[in-house]
């Protein structure tokens, strides 16, 4: 596909705005886009570990050392004020606990080679530098919008667009729209490529939704979860207002697009540390794998059945008759067999199958409706496949 194909997204950045407590859209685009290519470019500092940047605190830390301890990856990490850890199962490996917006600082800057982080945090303090890779894009927790929100009431009370907002006589360049966000680089972006052009912005390290109420802004923009902070302040989303969002959007990888899952934590790297630091793709390619047999485990069941039939194919027949039963490459089917006036005989068979958790008792009614009996449901631990897609990817990104 080619970038002039591709969507207007926040995901192609091509001007960066500085960050200030307030100012205007209207901004010098080249000066620091130079300062990422020059990011990009260069060698990587000496040094024969490969450092992992895992958030200290906040609401991703406790997720993301869970997310790991079920990869068999366990951080040792002897008392939270030290910021330096170990996986003992990755031995050239070190753990730096930051802040999410420094793990992204320090990727750039070649002071880590990978970290976890927010999608949001990501685009946010990447500014589309190219030389950020997002390796794995769904780690199944940290999910939130980031979206444009405007009072219920007062002139905004039959506002319920970004276009209807964008047309409203209020905004002149003398008295633009003032929006307070913490996302001072996606922000402007945000809202001139969508036309607004007079807008201002302003900047706190929280509590925004307090801003149109206090009389220092007209909107917000800010991360979404339950809704709950936005209701209570009397505040709304509106259409066209999300700027990130899960499950929709175009990633930049490299030089290379793709639809993706978004805003949830990511697994990213640095172009640079995977191609010029030793090892640092081998460990990568570890932590991929396991990362990925986890996730794809947990999303389903192990389901066992008992079924009468006459051979193990007939069973199978049946069973891939049904839409929800065909399993990963479809059914185990193998013979149970018992002793009969003496005789070892066939009458059952046991099938095993992979099932979604979300499709389990889908499953197994079809199950009872082809003759299953007996049916046992346990846990998935792991899924290796024979090569994991994005690793594929990720070689084919850093042209390898
Ligand atoms: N409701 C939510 N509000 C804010 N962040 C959320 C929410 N739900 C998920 N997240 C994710 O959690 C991240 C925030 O995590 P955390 O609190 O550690 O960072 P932070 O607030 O940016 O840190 P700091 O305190 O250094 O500013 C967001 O970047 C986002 O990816
Ligand atoms: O949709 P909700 O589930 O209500 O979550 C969204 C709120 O959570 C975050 O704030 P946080 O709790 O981190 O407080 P802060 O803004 O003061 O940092 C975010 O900035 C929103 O305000
Ligand atoms: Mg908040």
């Amino acid at each position: 596909m080619l970038a002039s194909n591709l969507p207007k997204s926040p995901f192609f950045p091509t001007h960066y705005v500085p960050i200030s407590r307030s100012f205007h859209i209207t901004c010098s685009v080249s000066q620091l886009q130079t300062a990422a290519a020059e990011t990009v470019n260069g060698p990587v500092s000496e040094r024969n570990e490969i450092r992992l940047g895992l958030p200290s605190k906040g609401r991703m830390a406790a997720d993301t050392l869970d997310l790991l301890k079920d990869c068999q990856l366990s951080v040792k990490h002897v008392n939270p004020r030290q910021y330096v850890a170990q996986i003992p199962q990755l031995s050239n490996l070190e753990v730096w606990f930051q802040r999410p917006k420094d793990i992204v600082r320090k990727l750039l800057s070649g002071d880590l080679d990978l970290g976890i982080a927010g999608f949001d945090t990501v685009s946010e303090y990447g500014e589309g530098n190219e030389d950020l890779i997002i390796i794995h894009d769904a780690l199944d927790y940290g999910d939130c919008r980031l979206s444009l929100a405007i009072p219920k009431y007062g002139i905004f009370e039959n506002i319920n667009s970004l276009k209807e907002l964008a047309q409203m006589p209020q905004w002149t360049k003398e008295k633009p729209l003032r929006v307070a966000t913490g996302f001072t680089y996606l922000g402007p972006k945000f809202m001139k490529d969508n036309g607004l052009n007079h807008v201002s912005f302003s900047t706190a390290d929280g509590a925004l939704e307090a801003a149109p109420a206090m009389g220092i802004a007209d909107a917000i923009l800010d991360l979404v979860s339950s809704g709950t902070t936005l209701k209570e302040n009397n505040l709304k989303e509106i259409d066209g207002g999300v700027v990130l969002q899960s499950q929709v959007g175009f990633l930049v990888c490299g030089s290379s697009y793709r639809a993706c899952d978004l805003l949830g934590a990511v697994l990213v790297a640095s172009k640079r540390s995977l191609i010029q630091r030793k090892s640092a793709l081998d460990t990568t390619h570890e932590i991929l794998e396991r990362l990925e047999a986890h996730l794809r485990a947990e999303g389903q069941f192990t389901v066992v059945a008992n079924m009468r039939g006459n051979s193990a194919e007939e069973v199978a027949e049946r069973v891939l008759s049904q839409a929800s039963l065909s399993g990963l490459q479809g059914p185990t089917v193998s013979p149970v067999f018992c002793k009969r006036g003496g005789q070892i005989a066939v009458d059952y068979y046991a099938i095993v199958i992979c099932v979604p958790k979300k499709a389990l008792y889908k499953s197994v009614q079809q199950l009872r409706a082809i003759g299953g009996s007996g049916v046992l449901v346990s846990p998935l631990t792991y899924i290796f496949d024979e090569e994991t897609p994005r690793w594929r990817e990720l070689l084919s990104t850093l042209g390898l």
